[in-house]
Order: C-alpha cells, then structure tokens, then sequence
C-alpha cells in the first residue's frame, strides 16, 4: 500500500456497513434508524430507544412492555460484583471503575451462541447493570452502603434515585432521559469502532463493551464533558472568556466540548443540550457557568468558526447534568450508560456478518538489522 492511502486517524476510511445511525456533519443531521433525534427526544424514551437501535424497529407495546421488565430484573447486582467495588480505592475515577465492573460481569456470563435468548438476554442485563454500578461506586466511595433500586420508578427516574436516595420530580427525571436518548448512538465513534474490534474477535460481550467504556472514558471522546465544566470553573467569570481562549490557540492547546471529526456545524445535541439547560436553569435559577459557555461559544464562533470547529455534544451536556445533581466526574459514566444502547446495537449488527478486524499498516522502521549483543552496545 502506498503512503498516499494512509489516512491519520482513519478519517474518511469507512471501517463498516451499518444501518443504525446516519449522520449528516455538514448539514447538522442525526437519524437513529432514519428517525432524526428530535423526533426521538420529543416522542421515545431513552429504552423505547434503545430497542429501536439495537433490534432495528420501534417496539410493539407487547414488545416494549417485556423489554422495560427485564432490563428491571436485571437492576441488582451478585453480591460478589458488589464486593469487588468495595474494593476500589474511593479516589478512583468512576469511568475506570464501571470499565472493572463491566468486565468483571463477564466473569459470572461467559460466551454463547448467538440466539435471540443469549442476545435479547445480555443486552437487558448490561442496560440495567450499568447505570446500579455507577450509582454503587458513587455510594461507596462515601463509605455508604449502595441504595437499592426503586422497582416503581422507571430507568432514568431510578439511576437518579439511587445517586441520590431521592425520588426525582418526574420533570427531571424526563430531562434526564432525553440527554440518555441524545448519546444513545453515533456512528463509528472511537469507542464503537473499538468496540467493533474487539466484538469481531468473539471476545465475550461483557469483555468487548468493557473495551468501549475504557475508550470513551478519554479526554478527546466522552471524558470532554467533565473537563468541560472544569474549564467553565478555571475561567470563573464572562470577562475572563476572551483571554483564556486567545491564551489557549496561542499555545496550540483544544478547547475542550468544541470541534468533532464529523460535524463542521453545530452539533444538533448541543442546540438541544442548550435548550434544556435553558429550560432548567427558567425554572431553577441561572447558572454563571452557562454565560461563560454562551461567551466561549460565541467568542470561538468567531476564532475557530472558520475552521468548522463548533459545539458538540460535551459542551452543555454537563450544565444539565450539574443542575440535576449528578456529580462531575460521573458526566462520562451517564454517557457510557447512554451510549451502551449503541454499543449493544453495534455489537449485534457486527456479529450479524462478521469478519475480523485486521487492518495493514505502513511500515517506517529498518530491515535486516544485525542482532548487537549487549556488551557491544554503547
Ligand atoms: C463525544 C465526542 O467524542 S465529541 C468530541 C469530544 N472531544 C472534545 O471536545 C475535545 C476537543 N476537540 C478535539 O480535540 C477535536 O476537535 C476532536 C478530537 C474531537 C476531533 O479532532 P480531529 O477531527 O482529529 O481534528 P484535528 O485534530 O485534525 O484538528 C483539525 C484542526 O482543528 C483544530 N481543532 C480541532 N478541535 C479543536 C478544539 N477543540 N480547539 C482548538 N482547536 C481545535 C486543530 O488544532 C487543527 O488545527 P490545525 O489544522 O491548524 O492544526
Ligand atoms: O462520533 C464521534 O466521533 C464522537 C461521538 O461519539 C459523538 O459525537 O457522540
């Protein structure tokens, strides 16, 4: 293969066929399954979702009503995978704590044949078990014992009831859900593609989704959103926006929560990332940090617009998971229990035909070297 091919990063380099999102980066277009996301986040719910992605077609009421339950049954955890956790140091990220945990699943499911059973099976048990261990840790690494699951509350009320022990206001709950729905799927992310690797391996389900969670946990993909509301608390004020960006080009440095290797606009879950922090902040009080992402945005319109580089989906995100309690460095753990809808999809459509990832490589080092034994050696 010539240099020429070479494409850094495999921009542009289709890496697979799937029909379970589109996107479009020029004209700011996210389908899931040729539905745009704003259908979705007005009429679905985040589970009614993730079915669509992940078994091709909205659910009949039957169908919905048996998936809801089962992802219910599954919301406990074997006491085991709860010891594990009282194992980790409380001071560890929550992102590489869920990446042991869902691994560590794998340990009690090992691999089986592809049935609808084995399918319909793992995917309600990693929906259901992702978002208990997340709020476990949480509790833990306080040193308090982990709030059990409240079977009357649906999935997204009762992730935030057992963050927090409190049943949310319903209102909230659904805000909730719909920023579930908007990082549900994206195409061939880094962390899908990831995942993509390993599913055509064979690895175990378990062990192909703990690869996805490890690789969205990085500053570039998902671990944006905590460094986001970092760097909204580093600037402090509105005054401070225009220093702290011009400091930042002149270094070379990334702003973070803005550009993406697809969209050259802005990315539509931020326009509706914004709008319900709006919404939040109308009937909970204003938040200086959303003026200081406003003036970012708008002062980056004007430096970085030129180059296509916008919000995208890490860039409000995170004001509306601060208002709704959740804590900072749980933002990429809420993605990754969004995002698994995706990774389930994916995982299923990859095994559906497989083949395994083996791409080539272009070769820069010597040949034929002589083998200089270590006394020779200078
Ligand atoms: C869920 C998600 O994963 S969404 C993405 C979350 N990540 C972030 O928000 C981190 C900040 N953003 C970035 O680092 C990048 O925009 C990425 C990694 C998301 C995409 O990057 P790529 O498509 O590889 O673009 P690339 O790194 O080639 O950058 C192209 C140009 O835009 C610039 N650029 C890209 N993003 C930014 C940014 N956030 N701030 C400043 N400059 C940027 C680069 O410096 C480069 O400039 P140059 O051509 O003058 O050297
Ligand atoms: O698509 C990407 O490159 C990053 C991603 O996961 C997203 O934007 O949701």
């Amino acid at each position: 293969m010539a240099d020429g091919e070479y494409k850094p990063g495999l921009e542009g380099v289709p890496a697979t066929r799937s029909n379970i999102s589109f996107v479009d980066g020029q004209a700011g277009i996210l389908e899931y399954r040729g539905i745009p996301i704003q259908e979705l986040t007005a009429h679905s719910t985040f589970l009614e979702t993730a079915y669509l992605l992940i078994f091709g077609e909205l659910p009949k009421q039957s169908d919905l009503h048996s998936f809801e339950q089962a992802i219910r049954g599954h919301r406990r955890v074997k006491y085991r995978i709860r010891d594990m956790i009282k194992s980790f140091p409380e001071s560890g990220h929550p992102m590489d704590a869920l990446q042991t945990c869902v691994a560590g699943l794998g340990l009690f499911y090992p691999l089986q044949e592809m049935d609808p059973n084995y399918v319909f099976g793992t995917v309600t048990r990693l929906l259901s078990k992702l978002p208990t261990m997340v709020a476990m840790f949480h509790q833990m690494r306080q040193g308090n014992d982990p709030i059990p699951p409240d079977d009357s509350l649906d999935h997204s009320a009762n992730f935030l009831y057992m963050l927090s022990g409190k049943k949310p206001d319903p209102w909230l709950a659904r805000i909730f859900d719909t920023c579930l729905i908007l990082h549900a799927e994206h195409t061939v992310n880094a962390s899908t593609f990831a995942l993509l690797v390993s599913a055509s391996t064979l690895a175990n389900p378990y062990s192909t989704l703990a690869t996805a969670v490890g690789t969205l946990s990085g500053l570039l993909h998902g671990g944006a959103n905590q460094e986001v509301m970092m760097m909204l608390r580093q600037i402090g004020s509105v005054e401070n926006v225009r220093s702290f960006i011009e400091d930042k080009l002149a270094k070379k440095q990334r702003i973070m929560g803005l550009g993406h290797r697809v969209y050259k606009v802005k990315d539509p879950r931020a326009i509706t990332l914004q709008r319900i922090a709006e919404e939040l902040f109308e009937r909970y009080g204003r938040d200086k940090y959303y003026d200081i992402a406003v003036e970012i945005e708008r002062v980056c319109e004007e430096l970085l617009g030129p180059k296509g580089i916008y919000p995208n989906v890490d860039f409000y995100s995170g004001l509306v998971y601060a208002k709704l309690g959740i804590p900072e460095d749980l933002f990429t753990p809420v993605f990754a229990i969004a995002r698994a809808a995706g990774w389930l999809a994916h995982w299923r459509e990859q095994l559906s035909d497989n083949r395994l990832f083996r791409p080539t490589q272009v070769y820069t080092g010597e040949r034929h070297q002589r083998y200089i034994p270590l006394a020779e050696r200078g």
